[in-house]
């Protein structure tokens, strides 16, 4: 798996080929005239995040950054699961030394994708609950498939969405309904996300997506890049700087709250009616 993820990221830094490097996880493939590059999530059956997944994502960002990339397009292979958010099984009965590399991943892809100097556009062709709806938070211009779910639920598994999940979606739907969408746990139906504009468009197929996407990016064109590139650290940078001032905080304080046996059993339960939903 490491050889072939070297080998992925040796491709990836070539800028002049037009390629596509299949990941275990992640296949990126870079479209040759436009220069945007595609990161398709391909961990079936339902894209969770657990550490290896965020691990190539994170990378794959790096790798893009450095590479000065044109754009980013992050999607599903799936047909319905754009992501489930947080692999489940990272958070339940841990191993300590592994958990802290999982959330240390997390922030990390967070900060990459967050605040990086490229546009980025996600194209949500399925289910986004939690740490989905984060990814796609995370980037500038969110287009959506009918007929799904997303939102930051956390809530209802009774945990909380720390500030920075927060933050990136009061930045894209206000302080108000950010309040209400998180003590609420809500998972919004793709018509009620776009009405409150935590999607900016909706379609009817992942093409129509892609096409939208490409003109998303085309609205570049004629921007300076190092003006587009402050104007979204003026945005996005105090909540950036926020997470790096606080990550080690938030990991002693993480550390405590998932070793809770009231959680623990929480998080049992939670996992046991996602397999009986499967029975039924
Ligand atoms: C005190 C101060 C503290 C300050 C610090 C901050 C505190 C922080 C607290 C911690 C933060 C925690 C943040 C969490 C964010 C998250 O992302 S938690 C994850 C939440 N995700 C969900 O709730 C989604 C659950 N999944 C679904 O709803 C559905 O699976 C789906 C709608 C995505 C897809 O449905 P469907 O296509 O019908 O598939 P299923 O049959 O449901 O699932 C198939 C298969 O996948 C397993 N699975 C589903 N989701 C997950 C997941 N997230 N992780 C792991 N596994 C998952 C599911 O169990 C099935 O498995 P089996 O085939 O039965 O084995």
């Amino acid at each position: 798996m490491a050889l072939r993820a070297v080998r992925s990221l040796a491709i990836l830094s070539n800028p002049l080929r037009t390629y596509s490097t299949s990941g275990p996880l992640v296949n990126v493939s870079i479209n040759e005239k436009t220069g945007i590059a595609t990161a398709t999530l391909q961990r079936p059956p339902v894209n969770s995040l657990n550490l290896e997944l965020l691990t190539e994502l994170c990378t794959t960002l790096e790798q893009l950054e450095k590479n000065k990339s044109r754009g980013l397009i992050l999607t599903s292979s799936s047909n319905t699961v754009f992501s489930a958010g947080l692999d489940i099984y990272e958070m339940y009965k841990p191993n300590m030394d592994r958990y802290k590399q999982f959330w240390t991943t997390l922030q990390q892809t967070w900060i990459n994708l967050y605040g990086s100097s490229y546009p980025t556009v996600a194209v949500v062709n399925g289910h986004a609950p939690a740490g989905g709806c984060l990814l796609a938070l995370s980037c500038e211009y969110r287009i959506m498939l009918n007929n799904f779910t997303i939102g930051l639920n956390e809530t209802k598994l009774g945990m909380i969405a720390p500030t920075w999940f927060a933050a990136s979606m009061r930045n894209a739907i206000g302080t108000r309904q950010t309040e209400l969408a998180l003590i609420t746990g809500n998972l919004f139906t793709t018509d009620e996300a776009l009405k409150i504009g935590l999607v900016d468009e909706v379609v009817q197929s992942k093409n129509e997506a892609l096409e939208k996407a490409g003109k998303f990016f085309d609205k570049f064109k004629r921007i300076p890049p190092h003006a587009r590139t402050m104007t979204k650290t003026s945005l996005r940078g105090a909540d950036i700087q926020a997470l790096v001032k606080s990550r080690n905080e938030e990991m002693n304080k993480l550390t405590a709250f998932i070793n809770d046996p009231k959680l623990q059993e929480a998080i049992g339960m939670y996992l046991e009616s996602l397999k009986q939903k499967q029975n039924k």
